[in-house]
C-alpha cells in the first residue's frame, strides 16, 4: 500500500488564505456577469473596480479526487454590494450531489445560502468559530453580509465536483440576500427563479430517492 504523506498548512486569517496549499482559484468581478439582479449597478462596479478585480479567492489542498479523500481550503471574499445585493460566490451543487461540505468561520460576517433541489431555502449565519454543515443535495452559495473580508475554512469529499449549471438553469437561486435598509441583511424572492422539474429533482437524488 502506497500511503500519502500527512499535510500541515496554516490558516492565515489576516491574508484569508491557506498558507502552504498548492492550488488557488480566483473569481474576478468580470467572471460574475449575470449573477446579480441590478445589471446597471453591476456595470458601474466593473467600471469602478475593473473586471479583473478579485471578488473571492480560494486556496486549497487537493490531494486527489479519490472517493474517501478530502479537499481542504480557505475562501476569502471581499465585502460589498451590487445595488442592494451583497457580494456572493457563484454557488453550486456537488456534481456527486450526495456529497456534503463543512465551512468554519474565521473572520467577517457571512451567510451560507442553501437551496434544496425542490426549492426549499435555508440561511445559516457564519461568524468566527461558527461551523456550518452543508448536507448532501443542497445547493450552496456564500454571501458576505459584513463590512470586512469574509474568511472561511472548508472541507469536502475529494470526488464531489461542482455543478454550476443547476443555478444558471433555474434563473439563479430562489432568494437574493439584500441590504435591509439599515445595514443588515434580508432574503427576498428572486423573480427570475423557476422551479426544477420533478424529473430533474429525481435524477439528482438518483438511487437515494
Ligand atoms: O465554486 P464557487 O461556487 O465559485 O465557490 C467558491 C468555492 O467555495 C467553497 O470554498 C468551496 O469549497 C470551493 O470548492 C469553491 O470553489
Ligand atoms: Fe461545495
Amino acid at each position: 500500500m502506497r500511503l500519502r504523506e500527512p499535510g500541515v498548512f496554516t490558516v492565515d486569517v489576516a491574508a484569508g488564505e491557506l498558507s502552504g496549499a498548492a492550488t488557488r482559484y480566483r473569481k474576478t468581478f468580470g467572471d460574475l456577469a449575470g449573477l446579480y439582479a441590478d445589471e446597471a449597478a453591476f456595470r458601474r462596479l466593473l467600471d469602478e473596480r475593473g473586471a479583473d478585480a478579485v471578488a473571492y479567492e480560494v486556496t486549497d489542498h487537493k490531494p486527489s479526487s479519490d472517493a474517501g479523500d478530502m479537499i481542504i481550503g480557505v475562501t476569502r471574499m471581499a465585502p460589498g454590494k451590487v445595488g442592494a445585493e451583497y457580494f456572493m460566490t457563484r454557488g453550486h451543487i456537488h456534481a456527486k450531489a450526495d456529497r456534503p461540505e463543512m465551512y468554519y468561520g474565521e473572520s467577517g460576517h457571512g451567510l451560507m445560502l442553501l437551496e434544496s433541489p425542490d426549492g426549499e431555502v435555508r440561511t445559516v449565519e457564519l461568524r468566527p468559530r461558527t461551523l456550518c454543515y452543508v448536507p448532501p443535495y443542497w445547493i450552496h452559495r456564500s454571501v458576505n453580509v459584513g463590512t470586512d473580508d469574509l474568511v472561511m475554512t472548508f472541507a469536502y469529499p475529494a470526488d464531489s465536483g461542482q455543478d454550476y449549471d443547476i443555478i444558471a438553469k433555474a434563473g439563479g437561486m430562489r432568494r437574493r440576500i439584500v441590504d435591509d435598509g439599515t445595514g443588515g441583511w434580508t432574503a427576498v424572492d428572486n423573480a427570475d427563479w423557476r422551479p426544477r422539474s420533478a424529473a430533474l429533482v429525481e435524477a439528482l437524488y438518483g438511487e437515494a430517492a
